[in-house]
Formats: structure tokens, sequence, C-alpha cells
């Protein structure tokens, strides 16, 4: 049986058409999870794949701390996020807050493809995820 997870999608623009041919290839298992994404790269695997994506808006225009604040919600399972290392981003902060908020609750984080299939591709993926609350140190 599986359970269903939400799964958030992001990729810079470097990493898009890389995030893309992932979402393609792997199409059949994400079509068994919620998916949610950052307003362009949402909008670009919807329409690559046909798969129902909640787009949010874009990320310098604040997608990243969208998916940020679901994570602190705890609606956020997962998060495929393909970072580009090479370009700097007149929204870094928001890329770290993101990156900080998947880290500090314990958030299932790919930043890459190899990643992204370990992920999708664990026995786990069907098991309820356990996240623990943060603790203060
Ligand atoms: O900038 C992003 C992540 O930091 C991605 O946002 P878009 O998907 O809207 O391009």
């Amino acid at each position: 049986m599986t359970e269903r997870k939400t799964i958030g999608l992001v990729a810079h623009d470097g990493c898009k058409p890389d995030l893309v041919a992932w979402a393609k290839e792997r199409r059949e298992i994400l079509a068994r999870h919620d998916l949610v994404g950052t307003g362009t790269t949402g909008s670009a695997v919807r329409e690559a794949t046909g798969l129902d994506v909640e787009c949010l808006k874009s990320g310098p225009l604040g997608g990243d701390a969208q998916l940020g604040a679901r994570i602190a919600e705890g609606k956020l399972d997962i998060l495929i996020f393909f970072t580009d290392s090479l370009s700097s981003m007149p929204h870094d902060v928001d890329v770290k807050a993101l990156i900080r908020l998947a880290a500090l609750y314990n958030t299932v984080f790919a930043c890459n493809r190899v990643t992204a299939d370990f992920v999708i591709d664990s026995p786990r993926l069907n098991a309820p995820i356990m996240r623990s609350e943060p603790v203060k140190r």
C-alpha cells in the first residue's frame, strides 16, 4: 500500500531541465503523491508530465518562503530541490532559509538527481515518516 506523501519540487533555472527530465522519468511514482512546487518549476513539471502540481509563487517572489512555511507547519514530507551551486541568486536568503528549515525539521531533502532517485526508490517511501519537532539546543 502506498502511503501518500506531499513532495515539494523546486529547481534553480540552470537545473530546471534536469528536474523536468527526472520528473518525466519518475512520473509513475510521483503520480501516487501530492506535488507542490515553486511557480516556474511547478508549471514546467505540470506541463511536461501532465501531473497535478500545486504551484506556489515563483521562488524569488516568495515561493521558497511558502515552501519553508509548509515545512514549519508539518505539511511537507519530502523536498526535492535541485540547487545551482554555480550561480549567485538575488533571493539567496530565501534559498538558505528553505534549506535551513528542511534541516531543522528533519525533512527528507534531495538536492540532486541521484539523491532524488534514492529517496523515491526507498521502500520507506511507503511508510509514515517520523519527523520530530526541532529540539532547542
Ligand atoms: O528560485 C527558485 C528556488 O530558489 C525556484 O523558483 P521558480 O520555480 O519559480 O523558478
